[in-house]
């Protein structure tokens, strides 16, 4: 067991959720610590006191006070919160991510208690710097997770309880991708809301003003930015849940210039490649052989289309031209066409003619008849947008359908799999953004719906960055983790089975993702580090974080009060 030295005494070490251990402070500590007096007599195994915990959490009745249980049991202690959900993985994941995390910050401002990571607020830029630097004082930063909320999961702009999705996306990244915590911090970018009934909510905790845009939000963004790449230039810089036009902005402006990340774009991307790369291992057919409708056309239906379309042209050798042509993107207002007004510049490429459809307007049913799609995936935040008619109409030219209705939370689903199951009669190859019971096969056998979330791969891709100081995340490193978490799918030795390894194997899983990412950095140049492609895997099992707690030595001479803690 590693030895750490600690500065804090007393109530300071017991209130520091990243000391803190609790009634599991040894007699030493508890002596060198100031602690005697301060806990109860018997001293408690992490083991013991997950038992608890756990116990404790059962008597909540309902999801959301299961997650605002652990949401304190996180601002108590660390070891102790992470310990526990990773010994119930795919049981508390949910609880913590989406759906519930949804529900909470919906409610931020209500189910208040406790500030959490860093708060930047538009009019506090003067000290922008300031804030930043009090908050990472003595931390190595290697991962940030921030996210300004305009589109929060599919429940749109939420305002500063856009600090519960950052929070959230670290937290998986250390749960399954093995990050260490004190070396992550969840941001918010509180530049206002357009959400009216936060505006008009007395209780709203954020800054209350419409949305700050155009020059004065890059700028403000820009000064954030510049502060990683001036303190923390190894980092990595995650992009979570800003609105479309942000996303894709941000991602261009920044991916040359520092390893920036934007995961409903790259993440979403490169875990739905991998489960249509699982399907098609199924339906024996190439990439090259599928059409396919991506419905709703934000940053996780173009990031998808971009991704599979790039694997395309990488796997089979065409054109991006030809490979544009397999993918038919539908938005609100229905097909994207040439003759659509006002489509988003990015989305152009594989807007189609209008030819062979009667309407203005092509509705997502007459494309489906149309083109006879083999894949269809939904990012559209329109629940129950894939109507039986859709279904049916699918799974008439189709044998092996693949349907993945991928909004978030569950409530927002394009379809519940087990109605696309039942109306495929158990021909569909399914899978979900957020967690569903497994449906009946008509043999009876249970069929597994896989969760393509991209909580699947993103712990992954980021480690493999962070592991080798990647200067950027290159399109080809992600494509590398994308691969590896395919080749990994259960579906593979058996057509029934999942389209991808479930959440109980998602740490297993990841670090495989994260090892090609780096081999891939190396192999390209990119890695900041000087390793041989063999010695990734033993480098990265070294810097795995697991939830333990440390031996504490009190180091008398240290600077108190701060976030002091180093090994010995
Ligand atoms: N499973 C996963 O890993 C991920 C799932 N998502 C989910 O995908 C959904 C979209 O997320 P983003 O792309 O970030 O949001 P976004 O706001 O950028 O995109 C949503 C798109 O859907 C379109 N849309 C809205 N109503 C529609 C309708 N009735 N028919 C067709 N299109 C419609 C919107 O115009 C917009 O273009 C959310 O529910 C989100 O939770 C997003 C990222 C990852
Ligand atoms: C999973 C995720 O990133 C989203 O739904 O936005
Ligand atoms: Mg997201």
């Amino acid at each position: 067991m590693s030895t750490v030295k600690v500065a804090l005494h007393g109530d300071a070490i017991l209130t520091s959720p990243q000391f803190n251990k609790g009634t599991a402070f040894t007699e030493q500590e508890r002596r060198d610590f100031g602690l005697t007096g301060r806990l109860p007599w018997r001293i408690n195994s992490l083991e013991e006191q997950c038992a608890r915990a756990y116990d404790q959490l059962q008597s909540r009745e309902t999801d959301i006070r299961k997650n605002s249980f652990l949401q304190s049991l996180k601002d108590q202690n660390w070891v102790l919160y992470y310990a526990l959900i990773s010994s119930h993985l795919q049981e508390l994941t949910p609880i913590i991510y989406t759906p519930t995390e949804a529900e909470a910050i919906a409610n931020y401002s209500h189910l208040f208690r406790r500030s959490e990571g860093l708060y930047i607020t538009y009019p506090e830029e003067d000290s922008m710097e300031e804030s930043f630097l009090e908050q990472t004082r003595g931390r190595n930063i290697d991962l940030i997770v921030c996210s300004d909320a305009e589109a929060i999961l599919g429940i749109g702009d939420q305002g500063v309880g856009g600090i519960g999705i950052s929070s959230a996306k670290s937290a998986i990244y250390t749960l399954i991708g093995g990050i260490d915590p004190s070396k992550a911090i969840a941001v918010t970018i509180d530049v206002g809301t357009d959400n009216k009934g936060l505006l008009e909510d007395p209780l709203y905790v954020g800054w209350p003003n419409r949305r700050v845009r155009g020059e004065d939000y890059d700028r403000f963004v820009d000064k954030f930015v510049q502060l990683v790449r001036k303190y923390f230039p190894h980092s990595l810089l995650h992009f979570e849940d800003f609105g479309v036009t942000n996303a894709y902005t941000l991602l261009e402006r920044y991916r040359t210039t520092h390893a920036v990340f934007n995961d409903d774009i790259q993440g979403t991307g490169a875990v739905t490649l991998s489960c249509v790369m699982a399907a098609i291992g199924v339906t024996k057919t190439k990439l090259i052989d599928q059409r396919i409708i991506v419905y709703g056309a934000g940053s996780a239906g173009l990031g998808i289309a971009k991704q599979l379309r790039d694997a395309m042209v990488t796997a089979d050798g065409i054109s991006t031209e030809e490979a544009n042509t397999k993918f038919w993107l539908v938005d609100k207002h229905g097909l994207i066409t040439h003759s659509l007004p006002d489509v988003r510049e990015q989305l152009k490429e594989f807007a189609k003619d209008i030819d062979g459809f009667a309407e203005q307007e092509v509705g997502l049913l007459d494309v489906v008849k149309q083109i006879k799609p083999t894949v269809l995936i939904g990012c559209s935040t329109h629940a129950g947008g894939f109507t039986e008619d859709v279904i049916k109409s699918m799974a008439e030219n189709c044998d092996r359908p693949i349907i993945l209705p991928l909004s978030n939370p569950s409530k927002l689903v394009e379809v519940h799999p087990h109605d696309a199951n039942e109306w495929t009669n158990g021909k569909a190859l399914l899978a979900t953004g957020s967690p569903f019971p497994p449906a009946k096969m008509p043999s009876g056998k249970d069929y597994v719906i896989a969760e393509c979330n991209n909580a699947l791969i993103y712990p992954g891709l980021g480690f493999g960055a962070m592991l080798s100081q990647s200067r950027a995340v290159s399109d080809t490193m992600i494509i590398a983790g994308a691969q590896r978490l395919a080749s990994l799918s259960p579906a593979l030795k058996d057509p029934d089975d999942a389209l991808l390894p479930d959440f109980g194997d998602a740490p297993k899983v990841n670090f495989e993702v994260a090892v090609a990412v780096a081999e891939r950095a190396i192999e390209e140049g990119v890695a900041g580090v000087d390793w041989k492609k063999e010695e990734v895997r033993e480098k990265a099992k070294a810097k795995l974080w697991e939830p333990v707690y440390p031996n504490y030595e009190f180091d008398a001479a240290g600077e108190k009060g701060v976030h002091a803690g180093y090994k010995i």
